[in-house]
């Protein structure tokens, strides 16, 4: 029978998560291999990951990938998923209703990641209602996507903690299995025709999985395609699974309805001696543990023809033997039939067929609706880490002793004004230090989110990037005028709007300036410790050129300084304060600044573009 995508959708179960008819996907894979390539000091390996792999699953159906830890699971998952296309170390076909992988597929995939990539300090309805916004399409309005967000949270039961923060190491949120649900609506907010979920379970307690599995056997009704990856499910949440595919160290020992497993190892021989969940046996099996399972009668003969002492453990064949012997009976048993069986065209009409290769579709947004939406994102996130009171206390804390040790300083004599121009200095240092370890955790602690977003297309990486630079700016104005109040007012500085306004000006192109460099550092480095190093090396070296401390510079090296932030804001707050006073303070003459202005918005500029190339050349997991 041919079918379209209208009639799947016909035979919807109780959840209604589309307003839009879901294209039904249907995908094979037959011999799917991988291996990665390991390099030691001395010389390089290559290990096989993956055998060999043949399988298929339909829309409507859960199909469960079960095997034990490091038997291959979440890289097969991965592989499915389109997320290692660009390796070349995989081999075999995957096909989505007999099509190869296209770009176009990511907006029908939904990928969940066993870690929960979200943001801890949005709310559970902020975080979806953000999904909505940038991931569904543009022929829907505004209040459409919104309403769709509210209807996710009903359809899984998040209505009590909706208002709650999602939470993550240092902030108490919402609890594990809701967290897991929110992960999970944020993929099914766009209808994807294909759901991969890699261990949607794994920490929950029994009641919790159950609830998890449940849904996604609801989702599977409403005519998707899921696929995912399993640790140990009770017995309640075996039985939810359409199909299996159960792995051992990377190689095939069952693909076929999971109702059907227990009577396929039943007849080569393998049964369990106690009553025992089916999940256990199997992992048992995979795991090659044969304490609780009756032997076939050909690995007893095995033992006893006398194939050596070191091969047996107890008269009994060890796991290497109980797995060569799984592997080759699936083999030789069942698998020719299964790869035969997807050879069998699948019935949907052409058209629907080749929808899953239509030329890649509209973002969910345009370039400014993508950019306002990360920028109030940006900011809902981040504005508890800038309003926190240890922040405000820190910065007016120290304002106030630096009022305190610079109280009403005098600059009638060289000495007091060398003195206010160490307190210049110190302003100067105290804006660049902080800013460019701030922005330095950007990028490597968003890099799950970027790269979970990016990978399903949700944005162009210049809206975020300029959302993600932008949206600090205004946070970052309000401390500033706060410190510099106070300082100016207890030290008793010039005073008066257009010196202060100036100061403002100065001190905020410091800082613009600072972040730079951190964004540059860490996105090139995308690591924390490494990034923190880099920084503080770098910030302490700008601090040294900027002519405060060493005022004799060698000339070798005296070209350091041009590059540092913390010179240039000196200088400028040194030309700010004294203009009109005196030609020259401290070897600098104070003449109009501009070249300080032009240095410092050379490097505001200048160090956002090499964090914006090195993002563009971050790799992403996925490989998009
Ligand atoms: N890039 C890699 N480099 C080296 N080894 C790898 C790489 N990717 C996967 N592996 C190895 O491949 C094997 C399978 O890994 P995979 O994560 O797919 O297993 P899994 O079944 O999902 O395990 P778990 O249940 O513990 O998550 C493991 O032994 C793992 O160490």
């Amino acid at each position: 029978m041919v079918c379209a995508a209208e009639d799947i959708e016909a035979g919807t179960g109780k959840l209604k998560f589309q307003t839009e008819p879901t294209l039904p996907i249907y995908l094979k894979f037959s011999d799917v291999t991988y291996k990665v390539v390991m390099k030691g000091m001395t010389s390089t390996q290559e290990k096989d990951i993956l055998n060999g792999i043949t399988g298929c699953v339909n829309p409507g159906e859960v199909l469960a990938l079960m095997g034990p830890s490091g038997s291959g699971k979440t890289t097969l998952l991965n592989l499915l998923g389109g997320r290692l296309n660009q390796s070349n170390n995989r081999g075999g076909s995957v096909t989505y209703n007999d099509q190869p992988y296209s770009k176009s597929l990511k907006s029908r995939i939904g990928f969940v990641t066993q870690d929960d990539v979200l943001f801890p300090h949005l709310t559970v309805r902020e975080t979806l209602t953000y999904a909505a916004l940038l991931r569904l399409p543009r022929s829907l309005t505004r209040e459409e996507k919104t309403k769709r967000a509210i209807d996710v949270i009903q359809e899984l039961g998040l209505e009590r903690c909706q208002d709650t923060i999602i939470g993550g190491s240092f902030v108490r949120g919402v609890s594990g299995g809701e967290r897991k649900r929110v992960s999970i609506g944020n993929e099914i907010i766009i209808n994807p025709s294909l759901l991969f979920l890699d261990e949607p379970t794994s920490g929950l307690d029994s009641t919790t999985a159950l609830r998890i599995v449940q849904m996604l056997q609801e989702i599977a009704e409403a005519g998707k395609t899921v696929v995912t990856t399993i640790h140990q499910p009770s017995s309640r949440l075996f039985h939810k699974f359409d199909k299996l595919v159960l792995l051992g160290k990377g190689s095939l020992l069952y693909f076929g309805k999971a109702s059907e497993v227990m009577a396929y190892f039943s007849s080569i021989g393998c049964n369990p001696l106690l009553a025992m969940n089916p999940a256990e046996f199997l992992l048992d099996l995979a795991n090659g543990n044969i304490n609780d399972v009756s032997v076939p009668s050909e690995l007893e003969d095995k033992v006893h023809v006398g194939i050596g002492e070191a091969e047996t453990r107890n008269g009994k064949p060890t796991p290497a033997i109980v797995h060569e012997y799984l592997v080759e009976a699936y083999e030789t048993r069942v698998a020719k039939r299964e790869k035969k069986k997807l050879l069998a065209p699948i019935p949907l009409d052409e058209e629907v067929k080749l929808k899953v290769s239509s030329p890649k579709r509209l973002w969910g947004a345009t370039w400014w609706e993508q950019y306002t939406i990360l920028f109030c994102r940006g900011i809902k996130e981040r504005r508890h880490d800038y309003f926190s009171w240890l922040r405000i206390t820190q910065v007016v804390s120290t304002a106030a002793i630096l009022g305190l040790l610079w109280w009403q300083s005098d600059t009638s004599s060289p000495k007091g004004l060398q003195d206010q121009a160490g307190l210049l200095f110190f302003i100067a240092v105290f804006w660049g230090f902080f800013p460019v370890f701030t922005a330095i955790f950007t990028f490597p602690q968003e890099r799950a989110v970027l790269s979970k977003e990016r990978s399903a297309d949700m944005y162009r990486l210049s809206a975020y990037f300029m959302a993600r630079t932008t949206s600090d700016l205004p946070l970052d104005l309000i401390l500033p005028v706060l410190f510099l109040l106070v300082v100016y007012f207890m030290a008793g500085l010039k005073m008066g709007p257009a010196p202060f306004f100036l100061t403002m000006i100065t001190v905020f192109l410091c800082i613009v300036a600072a972040q730079g460099l951190g964004l540059a550092i860490g996105a090139s480095l995308m690591d924390l410790k490494k990034a923190t190093t880099l920084a503080s090396v770098t910030v302490m070296t700008f601090m040294l050129a900027g002519g405060f401390f060493v005022n004799r510079i060698p000339v070798f090296i005296s070209w350091i300084r041009y590059m540092s932030f913390n010179y240039h804001t000196y200088k400028l707050l040194l030309k700010v304060q004294y203009e009109h006073r005196m030609p020259v303070v401290g070897g600098t003459r104070i003449d109009s600044g501009l070249e300080e202005v032009c240095a410092l918005v050379a490097m505001v500029f200048g160090y956002r573009i090499l964090a914006y190339i090195s993002l563009r050349m971050m790799k992403l997991q996925s490989g998009a």
